[in-house]
């Protein structure tokens, strides 16, 4: 039996310089800061667009002075299977709902789940053979008690926190203060409607795909998700031709709650998050698989899509505070059966060129429908900022879905390409050569 996770809560950012990337999540991406944690040993910002929350967390700094916070906090578990002593040395001096950020570059480190019961999880998961970094712990505050775990993941430095707040009566977590205090304020940004998150990616190691997906099947139930229906069982999406080698294999968590999101602003159930594993495969060249690896020194996740309802009027808006998309070249929006498809698709052609947004159909019809007439055809939109830290390792995507479910390998090629066109001119510019004369033609 897996422990069940009840929705995704949200997802912890470790970096060197807390004010570097808040300035990117609220001034550039819209996201709002409404709820902080700081003591004189950590730095702990949540922000949040729609359910999607992020949580940045600042590495402690030597020799800084901790301050008294009003919190009790509670191991109630047996203290031979973790060092609870050292726990609770390190929690005293770091961060809460998670374990001290320790990795040597900025990463994406932890995707946090909601869970019914985490002393039950707790005792499913180590039976399991599950290696836990915090024990179950309660943290408490005027507002009620959030017990939480860490453990540790198969992929590289990530880790998963595993939270229960259906005791707790506040907004956020225990420990934390509000920078919005009334979210019915809080307006509701149109020109920017990102709403959840849609999908994980997780750069790994060649090979490792299915150990990967069986870690996560046997201890949370996660389900494969087929990115295309002619996709193999075993060998997952694979997309090998003309300088692309990449292998994608899908999962999604199996929702067993009904637990809606806390945010007045959102009262459906919670759309689900897709987990994606990409591999490089040999013999392609240098890829950004690859170099994930390298510069993020640990398999990771390597990118975030968005969802947003209307992705031109986000990537405009985002483009405006001085987002970086990649584009493809203009040839992309100019190919015959490109432009068709996307006037198809009710857009223009320019607008999409203007922020690199690229469509991708939905080619495999219902079965069910009659006709192949525009209406009926699903479409998938998206765009993918430049990488948001020093290193060239996470980056985050926007997506728009009109109806497609999966991932378009048309989109992919064009993601890939245009990826590996920045990470060569990257490298000449490193190596102070003149940036290349022609324009790529490969197609798309
Ligand atoms: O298309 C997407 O959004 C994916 O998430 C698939 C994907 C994964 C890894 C890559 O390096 C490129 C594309
Ligand atoms: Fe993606």
């Amino acid at each position: 039996m897996a422990a069940l996770l009840s929705r995704l809560h949200h997802v912890s950012i470790h970096v060197s310089n807390a004010e570097k990337i808040a300035t990117e999540l609220s001034s550039k991406f819209k996201f709002n800061l409404f709820a902080a944690r700081l003591t004189g040993k950590s730095k702990q910002l949540a922000f949040r667009k729609g359910a999607a929350i992020f949580v940045v967390t600042e590495r402690p700094t030597q020799g800084s002075v901790g301050l008294n916070e009003r919190l009790s906090v509670l191991h109630k578990h047996d203290p031979r299977q973790v060092d609870v002593k050292k726990y609770t040395r390190d929690y005293a001096s770091a961060c809460l709902y998670d374990v001290s950020p320790h990795h040597p570059v900025d990463t994406v480190s932890n995707v946090c789940f909601e869970v019914e019961d985490v002393e039950r999880s707790f005792k499913v998961l180590r039976h399991l053979g599950c290696n836990f970094l915090v024990p179950p712990t309660t943290v408490e505050d005027e507002d009620g008690p959030v017990t939480y775990s860490v453990v540790k993941s198969l992929v590289g430095n990530v880790c998963h926190t595993l939270l229960d707040k259906s005791k707790y009566k506040g907004i956020f977590l225990p420990g934390f203060d509000f920078t919005i205090k009334d979210w019915s304020l809080e307006e509701e940004d149109m020109s920017c409607p990102v709403t959840h998150f849609d999908h994980i990616t997780y750069a790994c190691p060649r090979g490792t795909t299915h150990h990967v997906m069986s870690w996560y099947e046997k201890l949370f139930g996660f389900q494969r998700f087929f990115i295309d229906s002619n996709e193999d069982v075993d060998e997952g999406f694979v997309v090998n031709q003309e300088g692309i080698g990449l292998r994608l294999t899908a999962m999604q968590y199996w929702k067993c709650s009904e637990a809606g999101i806390t945010f007045p602003s959102i009262n459906k159930k919670d759309p689900d998050c897709k987990f994606v594993i990409a591999e490089s495969l040999p013999d392609q060249g240098s890829n950004q698989v690859d170099t994930f690896l390298e510069q993020h020194r640990a398999p990771g996740v390597q990118h975030i899509g968005l969802y947003t309802k209307d992705i031109v009027s986000t990537a405009h808006t985002m483009a405006e505070a001085g987002v970086r998309f990649f584009s493809p070249p203009p040839a992309y929006y100019t190919e015959v059966g490109k432009q068709q498809e996307i006037e198809e698709a009710g857009h223009s052609p320019q607008m999409l060129a203007q922020h690199g947004i690229l469509l991708d159909t939905d080619l495999h019809q219902d079965p069910l429908s009659q006709t192949t007439s525009s209406e009926n055809r699903r479409y998938l939109l998206q765009v993918f900022t430049k990488p948001i830290f020093a290193e060239d390792t996470f980056f985050l995507e926007l997506i728009e879905r009109r109806g497609a479910t999966g991932f378009g390998e048309g989109n992919i090629r064009a993601l890939w390409r245009s990826v590996q066109a920045y990470m060569e001119n990257e490298k000449r510019v490193s190596q102070g050569e003149a940036p290349p004369k022609t324009v790529q033609t490969a197609p798309y």
